[in-house]
C-alpha cells in the first residue's frame, strides 16, 4: 500500500489518538477534524503587462473557542485547499502547546512570488486583504507571515486593512516591521524558538552543541537565522538548501558569506556550482536534522536512510506518519512541528499584545518570555511521551488539543 502524504488526513489521524488518550468522545473529534470555517477567494491581480491575472486563495479557521484565531498566510504554487486545512489544525496545537490564547488559523495563495515583481505582489497582498477582510480582524482572526510572505507583505496588508476599518489597526496582523508595530526578535522567533528546542533536546540525548554536525533544509526566515544561531553557538552547520539544491562541506559552511549572499526567498545555492539534491542533503552523516522548508520531506522512503540522531522539524509537516514511526523505532529524537516551531507565533503573541497595550517590550524582554515558554513546553510534551511511552508527535497532539476541546466543552459546543 503506498504512504499516505496527505497532510489533512493524516491530521485528523492523529488528532483522533490524541482525543482518544484524552479520554474524550467521538462527538469532539467530529467538531476538532475539520475548521469551523474555510473561505476560498478569487483575487483580480493587475498585471505589469497590463493583462488581469486572477488568483485563488484560501483562508481556514480552525477552532475559536479559545480566542480569535491565528496563523501565517502563505504564498506559493504548491498551496492547496487541504494544505491550508492542515496548517490551520497544526496552528491550534502549537498555541496550546505553548500557551497562548488563541485557536488556530491560516491562509495562503496560489502563486510564485519568484516570478512576480514587487508591485504584483504588494496588489496581490492588498487584493487577498480585501477578499477575506469580512472574516479577520484584530479580535477574530490574525495573520501572519509564512513561506515566501515576509515583513513588508504585512505592512501592506496591514495598510490595506487599516485603510478599510478607517482606523490604524496594527493588531491586525503580526510579523509587521518594527516602525508600524512590530515586535523586536518577531524576525527571528521561529529560528530562535528551534534552537531552544534543540538544546533541550540535545541534553536529553548528551549531544554537546559546541561540536555538533547540523544539517538544516530551507535557507529562509526559519533556516537561515537558525544556521546563525547553530554556528554562534559553535555547532557546525554542514548542510544548507534551499528549493534548488544544496550545499554541503563536513568541515563547516561559511554561514555569514552565505547569509550575505542570499536572496529575499532564501535562494543561495544557485551561486554554487558544487551542489548536492535535497534528497542526499536529509541522508547527511550528521547529529542534528533540520527540515525547515516545505512538507512531506522524510517520507517512507528516506526515513531508513536518516543518519541524525535528532530530527527537529522547524517546517510544518516535513515528516510523514508513516515516516515519523520509522525514526521512533529507530531510537532517532523528533521533536515535532507543532513543538518545535511554535517560537513564531509565540512572538506573534507577544507583538499582538504590545500592539493592544500600545507599549514596547526591549528585545531581552522578548527573548526571555520567549524561552520560558519554549522550555516549559518542550518539557511537558517530552515528559507526556515519556510517561505515556508515546511518541513525541503524539505526546505534543495531546498537549496541544486539550484546551481547545475543553474550552469547546465549556462553550457548550460538545
Ligand atoms: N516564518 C515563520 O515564522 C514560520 C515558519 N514556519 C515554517 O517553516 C518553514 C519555512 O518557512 P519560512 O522560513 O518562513 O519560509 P521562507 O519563504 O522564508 O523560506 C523557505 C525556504 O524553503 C526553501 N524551499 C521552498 N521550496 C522548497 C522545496 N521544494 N525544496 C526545498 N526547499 C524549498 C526556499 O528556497 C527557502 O530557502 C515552512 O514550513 C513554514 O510553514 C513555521 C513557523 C513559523
Ligand atoms: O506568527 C504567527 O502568527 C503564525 C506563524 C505560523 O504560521 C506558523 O507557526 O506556522
Amino acid at each position: 500500500m503506498s504512504e499516505n502524504l496527505n497532510l489533512f488526513t493524516s491530521t485528523q489521524d492523529v488528532i483522533q489518538e490524541a482525543l482518544n488518550k484524552l479520554g474524550y468522545d467521538e462527538a469532539m473529534y467530529e467538531l476538532l477534524k475539520e475548521p469551523l470555517r474555510m473561505l476560498q477567494v478569487r483575487i483580480p491581480v493587475k498585471m505589469d503587462d497590463g493583462t488581469t491575472k486572477v488568483f485563488t486563495g484560501y483562508r481556514a479557521q480552525h477552532n475559536d473557542a479559545v480566542g480569535p484565531t491565528k496563523g501565517g498566510v502563505r504564498f506559493h504554487p504548491q498551496v492547496s485547499e487541504e494544505e491550508v486545512k492542515a496548517l490551520s489544525m497544526w496552528m491550534t496545537l502549537k498555541c496550546g502547546i505553548v500557551d497562548l490564547p488563541y485557536g488556530g488559523g491560516k491562509g495562503g495563495v496560489i502563486c510564485d512570488p519568484r516570478q512576480m515583481s514587487m508591485g504584483e505582489i504588494e496588489r496581490l497582498s492588498r487584493g487577498y486583504v480585501r477578499a477575506v477582510s469580512q472574516i479577520v480582524g484584530p479580535t477574530k482572526d490574525i495573520p501572519a507571515p509564512d513561506v515566501f510572505t515576509n515583513a513588508q507583505i504585512m505592512a501592506w496588508m496591514m495598510d490595506e486593512y487599516s485603510r478599510m476599518d478607517e482606523f490604524n489597526s496594527p493588531g491586525f496582523i503580526t510579523g509587521k516591521p518594527l516602525v508600524l508595530g512590530g515586535s523586536q526578535g518577531r524576525d527571528r522567533a521561529t529560528a530562535q524558538g528551534v534552537t531552544i528546542v534543540i538544546e533541550e533536546a540535545a541534553k536529553k540525548r548528551g549531544i554537546d552543541i559546541k561540536g555538533a554536525r547540523v544539517v538544516i533544509q530551507g535557507f529562509g526566515n526559519a533556516g537561515s537565522f537558525l544556521a546563525k544561531f547553530m554556528h554562534d553557538l559553535g555547532a557546525k552547520v554542514i548542510g544548507i538548501s534551499d528549493a534548488y539544491g544544496a550545499l554541503h562541506d563536513p568541515e563547516g559552511l561559511d554561514i555569514d558569506y552565505l547569509l550575505d549572499r542570499r536572496d529575499s526567498f532564501g535562494t543561495v545555492t544557485t551561486l554554487f556550482e558544487n551542489t548536492i539534491s535535497n534528497k542526499e542533503l536529509l541522508e547527511l552523516d550528521c547529529d542534528i536534522l533540520v527540515p525547515a522548508a516545505i512538507e512531506n520531506q522524510i517520507t517512507a522512503d528516506n526515513a531508513h536512510h536518516i543518519k541524525a540522531s535528532i530530527v527537529v522539524e522547524a517546517a510544518n509537516g516535513p515528516t510523514t506518519a508513516e515516516a515519523t514511526k520509522i525514526l521512533t523505532e529507530r531510537g532517532i529524537l523528533l521533536v515535532p512541528d507543532v513543538l518545535a516551531s511554535a517560537g513564531g507565533v509565540t512572538v506573534s503573541y507577544f507583538e499582538w499584545v504590545q500592539n493592544n497595550q500600545g507599549y514596547y517590550w526591549t528585545e531581552e524582554e522578548v527573548e526571555e518570555r520567549l524561552y520560558k515558554k519554549m522550555v516549559e513546553a518542550f518539557d511537558n510534551v517530552y515528559t507526556t511521551a515519556t510517561t505515556r511511552n508515546i511518541n513525541m508527535r503524539l505526546a505534543a497532539y495531546m498537549v496541544g488539543v486539550r484546551r481547545t476541546a475543553e474550552a469547546s466543552r465549556f462553550r457548550g459546543w460538545v
